[in-house]
């Protein structure tokens, strides 16, 4: 079965990679596809909507069976500004099967520069000094203590949705 992921962020396609290690058969392919939402979404629907967008357009980009879309994003509440992740399995014909991931609030400093209008990752990487750190551990490994990385979180994000696949779901 062939695998469309629409992203080539390593966190990401190795998350796929190892939630779905017990599928047999499967190919991978990581295809850069654009999300078709704001480069950082400000709601859990423009983060759905955006890992919908990419799992859909990997999907036909490489004539898959399957394709996978994960997202970022970050979430205003009355307690702070949340960071958020959403992913979707598309198959042909069906409607999208979603999962979220674990959330947690940003510290005051990060949120203030997201609300001002940067992207998290640009954020993070300015004030912590880093390089590419969305590619890697991520806000949620470093605002953790690294106890869940970036890939962590999304291979739970994934096991959803191939536990909804299995079910029977999304058919
Ligand atoms: O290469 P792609 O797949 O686009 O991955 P990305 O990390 O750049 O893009 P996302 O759509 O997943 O996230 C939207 C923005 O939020 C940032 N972001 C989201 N979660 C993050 C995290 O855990 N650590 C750092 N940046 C994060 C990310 O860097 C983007 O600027």
């Amino acid at each position: 079965m062939k695998i469309a992921i629409g992203t080539k962020n390593p966190a990401k396609v190795e998350a796929v990679q190892t939630a779905l290690g017990s599928w047999e058969d499967c190919s991978f392919s990581a295809l850069s596809v654009p999300s078709e939402v704001s480069p950082q979404p400000f709601t859990d629907e423009e983060t759905i909507q955006g890992a919908i967008n990419r799992a859909t357009n990997a999907l036909e980009k490489a004539k898959a069976e399957i394709g996978i879309g994960l997202e970022g994003g970050v979430l205003e509440t009355d307690y702070g500004m949340f960071l958020c992740n959403w992913g979707a399995l598309v198959t042909k014909g069906n409607a999208p099967l979603i999962a979220g991931g674990a959330r947690i609030l940003l510290p005051h400093e990060f949120a203030v520069k997201v609300r001002g209008g940067m992207e998290l990752g640009h954020v993070m990487d300015e004030l912590l000094h880093t390089n590419d750190l969305s590619k890697r551990e991520g806000a949620i490994g470093v605002f953790t203590n690294n106890w869940i990385g970036r890939k962590e979180m999304f291979v739970h994000i994934v096991k959803l949705l191939a536990g909804q696949y299995d079910y029977g779901q999304g058919e």
